[in-house]
């Protein structure tokens, strides 16, 4: 099966090599940062670390939207919610009805927009949790020790597969490790509660996970965004994949198991690019908001990351004290 990887940026690069060097599939990176496509052809690859060491020099096939020949029988998307409208008007052309196409983008909304252009029973949708950090145009880190990726997989619609049965296949040999959920929705919104919490308070602070971690109150916090997030959900009819209480643990493990990694919404934070909270509390919110509840906290939260991005502004760069 060949794949191609709409979006070179943290996960597209993640999957994208670990597919190509683990499960020996062919994969074509398909990227509109022109400053990505350009250092990736200079230096003859993409640069991958894991944990900021073992840095090495992996070898990739990368195109502009509007270069690309190519016909994949699978697409993967990973780019940022807020990018996806424009960044598949972009792709349009590309698409084909045979294909089959995969994400795994955190936050929700993402699907709807997808199925604008591919049948519904081609979707087949994703979470990851998997750290990975993009350091600049051409080069990635994979953090978290090897074998510590895990994956969810669903079909968005209708049964599952030959071609689904088989990215499943490819997959697992790439060391992604993938659990399949007959739950479309639970599987997404479990994921989407975990990040309502790490991802949003790791941001407005500017912390790693494993500091975050450190906090005594943290316990104490995530549950009372969690309790509000299931609250919202079980109104809406939406039964998620974990209980709370598995949830809540995993916020202290998964930050462990990433102590050295800024969510990704930190990331766009601290490039001064937009976030996706409003894919994430802000969505959880939303379905609050459809059934009658009303998610204070997340509401709150939506709000100050939204104040903490437009804060960024009046922010100086740190400058070391001189004695
Ligand atoms: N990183 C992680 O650990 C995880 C991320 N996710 C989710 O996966 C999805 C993709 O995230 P991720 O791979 O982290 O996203 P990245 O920000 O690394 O890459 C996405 C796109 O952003 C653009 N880009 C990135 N950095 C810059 C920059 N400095 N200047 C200009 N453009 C830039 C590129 O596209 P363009 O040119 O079009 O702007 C790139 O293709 C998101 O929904 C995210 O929440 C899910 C699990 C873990
Ligand atoms: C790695 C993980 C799970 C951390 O919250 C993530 O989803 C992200 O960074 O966006």
């Amino acid at each position: 099966m060949k794949y191609g990887m709409i979006g070179a940026g943290a996960m597209g690069y993640r999957y994208g090599v670990m597919l190509q060097e683990n499960a020996g599939v062919d994969v074509d990176f398909i990227e509109s940062w022109l400053p990505n496509v350009t250092k990736v052809r200079e230096q003859g690859g993409v640069q991958v670390a894991r944990d900021h060491v073992d840095q090495r020099l992996v070898p990739i096939n990368i195109y502009t939207p509007e270069e690309y020949k190519g016909h994949p029988d699978v697409w993967i998307i990973f780019k940022k919610q807020m990018q996806l409208a424009d960044e598949l008007k972009r792709d349009a052309h590309l698409f084909h009805d045979d294909q089959f196409v995969f994400s795994a983008m955190n936050g929700m909304g993402h699907f709807e927009k997808i199925a604008q252009y591919f049948p519904a029973e081609h979707i087949i949708g994703g979470t990851a949790m998997i750290a990975t950090v993009l350091n600049g145009p051409g080069s990635v880190d994979f953090m978290g020790a090897v074998g510590s990726e895990t994956m969810h997989m669903s079909q968005y619609a209708g049964e599952r597969g030959a071609v689904t049965d088989q990215v499943m296949a490819d997959f697992k040999a790439a060391d992604l490790n993938p659990i399949w959920s007959d739950n479309f929705m639970g599987m997404c919104l479990s994921k989407v509660v975990f990040n309502a919490v790490t991802n949003s308070l790791c941001t407005m602070f500017e912390i790693q996970m494993g500091q975050f971690i450190t906090y005594p109150g943290v316990k104490d916090m995530a549950t009372q965004l969690f309790n509000e997030a299931y609250d919202a959900c079980e109104r809406a009819g939406i039964k998620l994949i974990e209980t709370r209480q598995e949830e809540i643990d995993s916020v202290e493990t998964i930050s462990h198991a990433y102590k050295y990694h800024y969510p990704s919404m930190y990331q766009d934070f601290s490039k001064g690019r937009p976030t996706e909270v409003d894919y994430i509390n802000g969505y959880i919110a939303k379905i609050g908001r459809e059934h009658d509840y009303v998610c204070r906290v997340h509401e709150f939260v939506t709000q100050e990351v939204h104040l903490a991005e437009m804060m960024r502004q009046y922010k100086q760069p740190t400058v070391p004290v001189q004695v």
